[in-house]
């Protein structure tokens, strides 16, 4: 299996947000750096989901980006995806890897280290640890964990550590000093007046 992208741009499918658009600035500047997670509003269709995992999929294949599917393994198995993201909420995570297969990459939300170390026994290939910051973009999660929580979990397991929840290339160093492998961001691309060189500057933090 090839190594994991460092920066996981996640799609920001809230209303007026254009997640093609951003992804099309992103790809030329991170390339096979970058995996994209196509994430859909829980309320979204299974064929919205899919419709945007087919393009994004398209979009990636060129630049030898990773295109994985949060929650919707049918989805990421019906597009060809390299893989998926499972939370709480979502397939238990051996579940997870039998319906993707051992060839997968599937990733796993873990918030604490005991969590993590299941996880990883389950089947995870990465772990998304967070929220390590406020963040605006998800509404309902826990207190956020820090640096400092991040360290906890890098130390439990042995799978790349991705830093979520706010983060921006502000925060990367102190997140990469605890352990993070790499860091999955919404807003700080999304957001951004500039995607492409939102992107440019996160890859800098995270490569120095
Ligand atoms: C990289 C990464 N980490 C965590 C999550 C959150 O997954 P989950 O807890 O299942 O919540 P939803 O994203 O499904 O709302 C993630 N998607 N990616
Ligand atoms: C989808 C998601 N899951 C999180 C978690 O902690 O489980 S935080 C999050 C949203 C991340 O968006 P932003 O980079 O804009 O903060
Ligand atoms: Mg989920």
């Amino acid at each position: 299996m090839p190594s994991l992208g460092r920066l996981h741009l996640i799609t920001d499918t809230r209303p007026g947000r254009q997640p093609l658009t951003v992804l099309r600035a992103a790809l030329p500047v991170a390339r096979a750096e970058l995996v994209v997670q196509v994430r859909v509003a829980d309320d979204a269709t299974d064929r919205e989901a899919y419709e945007l995992a087919r393009r994004v999929l398209a979009l990636c294949r060129p630049y030898g980006a990773t295109c994985l599917v949060n929650d919707r393994l049918h989805v990421a198995l019906a597009v060809g995806a390299a893989g998926g993201h499972v939370g709480a909420e979502d397939l238990p995570v051996r579940a997870a890897r039998r319906v993707l297969g051992s060839a997968a990459v599937l990733g796993a939300t873990a918030r604490e280290p005991g969590a993590a170390a299941a996880a990883v026994t389950a089947g995870a290939s990465y772990l998304g640890v967070g929220p390590c910051h406020p963040t605006s973009t998800k509404p309902g999660l826990p207190t956020p964990i820090g640096a400092a929580g991040v360290r906890a979990v890098a130390e439990a397991v042995a799978v790349p550590v991705i830093a979520i929840g706010g983060v921006t290339a502000a925060t990367v160093p102190a997140l990469r000093a605890a352990g993070a492998y790499g860091v999955a961001v919404v807003g700080a691309v999304s957001g951004a007046a500039d995607p492409g060189r939102a992107t440019a500057e996160l890859l800098g933090a995270l490569t120095c």
